[in-house]
């Protein structure tokens, strides 16, 4: 059985402390980091590059971080992230031309292989490149910014993931990203999920302890 996990999704931490942040988001039992990268191309936004993966790793934090590609095109940023650090490169399909090529890619940088998967993208191709990857990432919002509401229509989405990786391969890791509160943690658990990548409902909280306390509260209750 698989442990759930906390991500902790960097983009809504006070950039001003951000080593501060991070320290105080693992000891209060954050299990992952989330780091979200952002071109204004393929996103109307724009966040953080391989430099600052570099100086989060330089300073002692070891625990897993998925990088977050939401860039286009995604072939040229994979290797300077997993140089710096990446221990998952998660990738959307729609960023390459050829995308078991970029999946292999991947993994040859030494990185676990992700998937993003927007809240309209289908699934049909998922079953072709199945056994080539270890993590989907299910976007319960429109990719670009924290701090949006989950869309709830996700639920069954994660659902039909969370069967198809029990038929398929049962070490995928099904993550969920996006609006992810108190409210709702204990759904998105019970329809299947691994791994919750949690942003502003951590980081706009007053005590990162507490916060965290709550959700691991709900997501033991499942
Ligand atoms: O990738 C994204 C947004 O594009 C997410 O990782 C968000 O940053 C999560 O933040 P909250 O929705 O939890 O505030």
């Amino acid at each position: 059985m698989k442990k759930f996990l906390i991500s902790a999704s960097i983009l809504s931490a006070n950039f001003f402390y951000l080593g501060d942040e991070i320290h105080h988001i693992l000891s209060a039992g954050c299990n992952m980091i989330h780091f979200d990268v952002m071109d204004y191309h393929y996103v109307p936004n724009l966040s953080l590059g391989p430099m600052v993966l570099e100086s989060i790793r330089k300073n002692d934090i070891t625990v897993p971080i998925d990088v977050h590609l939401m860039v286009s095109p995604v072939d040229p940023l994979i290797i300077p992230f997993a140089k710096a650090g990446a221990t998952y490169i998660t990738i959307h399909p729609e960023t390459t031309n050829h995308l078991h090529k970029t999946l292999y890619l991947i993994k040859q940088s030494g990185c676990y292989v992700g998937i993003a998967l927007n809240p309209s993208t289908t699934l049909d191709f998922l079953k072709f490149i199945i056994k080539d990857i270890d993590l989907i990432l299910v976007m319960s919002v429109n990719p670009g910014f924290g701090g949006q509401i989950f869309l709830p229509g996700i639920l069954n989405k994660i659902k039909l993931i969370s069967c198809l990786i029990k038929k398929y391969n049962n070490k995928i890791l099904l993550t969920v990203d996006g609006g992810i509160n108190l409210n709702n943690i204990s759904k998105i658990v019970r329809a299947g999920a691994d791994i919750a990548v949690i942003g502003s409902a951590l980081f706009k909280s007053k005590n990162y302890v507490e916060t965290i306390k709550n959700f691991t509260q709900r997501i033991l209750g499942v």
